[in-house]
């Protein structure tokens, strides 16, 4: 029944459905506008006696309340959580919030959690999902761009660890993802930028026609045109759901999914979380893999001025940071790029203490694997200001 405070909403409508395919941990991502208010956006999901959102003190106010009143007809209980914004609390202390907010509500093994924001609140709300209780069901709301193309599909969760990102994670699928492109209309631009990096990342690694695409379409893009959102967050995805749904735990094929995010990650964790964006760190790092890609003779000259232009022109920094010096013996007066080498050794594609870069090649195609230490070296003092 409805309750007597339901107000009347617009009816959501769904432009894509893109199904992800994983046997009996199969999802549906839903893309398309109102879908945020719409109670029917949320039918079918798992029964249980109550609902947690989880959110933050940014998209809390912006959408928490009518997501909790569209969940009400499904659910007795409608509990928000809203977590301190920011990189820099994707911790330990956060993850335990979720877990006090869980137990002090009473909630059980059938309580359904929503994450309601961008990766951050996703990445920590599904890591929590896999733990609570050892695993209860999660639904991904996500609302930058970032999340809607990348983050909410595939289910990698984590929190930061101070000497790498996402190192104590799970692999922890969503039963539903809802991407509602009206959100990404109050999202800032510099995060606008950043979640293009991720829709930029898809070209070069398996869809060179994509990438075309995104070049002749990023004023709209960026522009916000609802037509070409629905778009990039519809091919983002359906390329994700491809990967993932050959290579689930990264056994090998999903580490393309990392292009620009080994040196990104370490841009991240160097400069301390949340100083550079997670977008802005792949937007270089893929600036950079694809020199050394050149250098190593797999990807034309032209091809990378083509990708640096292109994420210049997304408005992401083309030029990597010096990176802070660690704590440690073993960190002092570190010259920067060596420092970025120590970073990178701890990335969870290395093996043995070798690094595995994510490069590209002229048919757009991606290959995992190592360069010499001083090529790598080389490389970083080439691309950072
Ligand atoms: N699990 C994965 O596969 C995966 C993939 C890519 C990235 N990630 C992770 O995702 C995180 C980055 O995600 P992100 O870029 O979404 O950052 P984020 O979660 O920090 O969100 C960016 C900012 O936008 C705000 N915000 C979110 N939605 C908004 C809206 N609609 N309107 C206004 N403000 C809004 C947030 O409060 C935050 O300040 C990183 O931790 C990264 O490691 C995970
Ligand atoms: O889904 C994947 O696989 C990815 O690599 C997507 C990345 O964009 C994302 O940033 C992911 O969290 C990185 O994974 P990690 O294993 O390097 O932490
Ligand atoms: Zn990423």
């Amino acid at each position: 029944m409805t309750p007597a405070t339901h107000q009347p909403s617009a009816a959501g409508q769904v432009h894509a459905r893109v199904e992800i395919d994983l046997g009996e941990r199969s999802y549906p991502i839903l893309i398309g506008s109102s879908l945020l208010d719409d109670p029917a956006t949320w039918s079918g999901l798992p029964k249980a006696a109550s609902a947690l959102i989880v959110t933050n003190e940014t998209v809390g106010p912006l959408y928490a309340a009518r997501l909790q009143q569209a969940l009400r007809p499904h659910y007795p209980q409608v509990h928000v959580l809203s977590l301190p914004d920011g990189e820099a609390y994707k911790t330990w202390d956060s993850l335990n919030l979720i877990f006090d907010a869980l137990l002090s509500r009473g909630c059980d093994r059938k309580t359904v959690l929503f994450a309601l924001g961008g990766g951050v609140v996703g990445d920590m709300t599904g890591f929590a999902a896999a733990c609570y209780m050892r695993g209860v069901p999660f639904v991904q709301v996500p609302t930058t761009l970032l999340a809607q193309v990348d983050s909410s599909v595939g289910g990698k969760t984590a929190i930061n660890h101070p000497l790498g990102k996402n190192m104590i994670g799970a692999f922890y699928q969503p039963v539903r993802v809802v991407c509602d492109l009206d959100t990404l209309q109050t999202l800032p631009e510099r995060e606008l930028s950043a979640g293009l990096a991720e829709v930029i990342k898809y070209g070069p690694i398996h869809d060179l026609a994509f990438l075309d695409w995104i070049e002749a379409n990023l004023p709209a893009l960026r522009a916000r045109e609802p037509k070409a959102l629905a778009y990039a967050v519809q091919r983002s995805c359906e390329i994700k759901a491809e990967v993932v749904g050959q290579d689930e735990r990264e056994a090998g094929l999903r580490a393309i999914l990392n292009f620009g995010h080994t040196f990104g990650h370490a841009i991240e964790a160097g400069l301390g979380y949340g100083e550079w964006l997670h977008g802005e760190g792949v937007g270089c790092g893929m600036v950079m893999a694809a020199r050394l890609s050149q250098r190593l003779g797999l990807l034309a000259e032209d091809k990378v001025e083509r990708l640096v232009r292109l994420v210049d022109a997304a408005g992401l920094p083309v030029r990597g940071p010096q990176l802070k010096a660690g704590h440690g013996e073993d960190c002092a007066d570190l010259p920067n790029a060596q420092r970025y080498l120590q970073l990178m050794r701890v990335d969870k594609k290395a093996e043995a203490g070798e690094i595995k870069f994510v490069l590209v090649e002229d048919a757009g195609r991606a290959v995992v694997r190592g360069a010499p230490d001083a090529l790598v070296a080389e490389v970083i003092d080439a691309c950072c200001a």
